[in-house]
């Protein structure tokens, strides 16, 4: 699908939902497109004796892109780890596609992508071994038959990476390391997406190529959460922007429309260029 086509059919998408964000459309495909994929009810956590997380709500909505956005520190890694169980929540309730974290076992429906590490995490492994083992969930005894060894080329073509298939991870620039993660979890061939900081730490033609893959993805009717420092290139695929301050939601809404941190709702921000002569523009959330 081209950019343009994938575009065409996000908005169509967009526009099917926003009269029916409560999920429940007259036509029926609203009610299934807006069911919550995940729903974050007044969710508290701590790390080590800290309260991190002070009570936050979060829905994704079939179907939706939401953006979790947040100075540092503000619990944007520690409330997508609650998500996918690896922080334990101190109170609260959490459901993946309507069943309650506790029970859930479909992990295949879901893809993540961690805050970036290396991704073989000191293993020595080929990018097609690290690919595959995001697959492993979606086989039978660990045993990879065609449509497995087919969604695993598919991920690595659709990151750019099939050509290295065969190297060591190691052998990786940053970048290209962020790719075979993101390949990992596409593997799978997930419904819901959470990837943290996708972005961070990124050079240009592989933030083009993650773009892109992403643009795929949504166009393909995937529901993703992304944490991000601020939308930039990925800020047309957005539907919704959540925004943290220490641990609590102070935003939950339109994206912001500019692009980078000036643009966030509430940045607290001072313009030293502002000849107006009127005090500093403070907005607010973000600092
Ligand atoms: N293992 C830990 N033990 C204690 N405190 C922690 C631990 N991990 C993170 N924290 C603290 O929890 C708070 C939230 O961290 P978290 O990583 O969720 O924030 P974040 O919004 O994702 O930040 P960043 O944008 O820097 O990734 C921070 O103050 C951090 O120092």
């Amino acid at each position: 699908m081209s950019g343009r086509d994938a575009r065409e059919h996000k908005d169509r998408r967009s526009h099917g939902r926003d009269g029916h964000r409560d999920g429940h459309g007259q036509d029926g495909r609203d009610g299934i497109m807006g069911e919550p994929v995940i729903a974050v009810h007044e969710v508290t956590a701590e790390l080590g004796a800290r309260p991190v997380l002070r009570g936050i709500d979060l829905t994704v909505r079939r179907g939706e892109v939401v953006a979790l956005l947040g100075a540092n520190g503000s619990g944007k890694s520690t409330a997508v780890r609650t998500v996918i169980g690896q922080v334990p929540v101190s109170s609260g309730r959490i459901e993946l596609f309507g069943t309650p974290l506790r029970r859930f076992r479909s992990w295949s429906r879901v893809g993540y992508v961690p805050q970036r590490t290396t991704a073989a995490g000191g293993v020595p492994a080929t990018v097609a071994e690290v690919v595959s083992s995001g697959r492993l969930s979606r086989t039978r005894f660990g045993l990879f038959r065609r449509a497995d060894r087919l969604a695993v080329h598919r991920a690595l073509e659709l990151v750019g990476m099939a050509d290295r298939a065969k190297d060591s991870v190691d052998a990786l620039s940053g970048g290209q390391h962020q790719r075979v993660l993101i390949a990992r979890a596409l593997a799978a061939e997930p419904e819901l997406l959470i990837m943290d900081e996708p972005m961070a730490g990124v050079d240009l033609a592989s933030q083009e190529i993650l773009a892109r893959t992403l643009r795929e993805q949504v166009a393909t009717g995937a529901t993703v959460l992304l944490v991000l420092h601020e939308l930039g290139p990925l800020e047309p695929l957005i539907d919704r922007a959540v925004v943290l301050r220490d641990g609590c939601v102070v935003h939950d809404g339109p994206p912001p429309q500019a692009v980078g941190q000036h643009a966030l709702p509430g940045h607290d921000h001072v313009h030293p260029h502002d000849s107006s002569g009127a005090g500093p523009i403070r907005t607010g959330l973000l600092s």
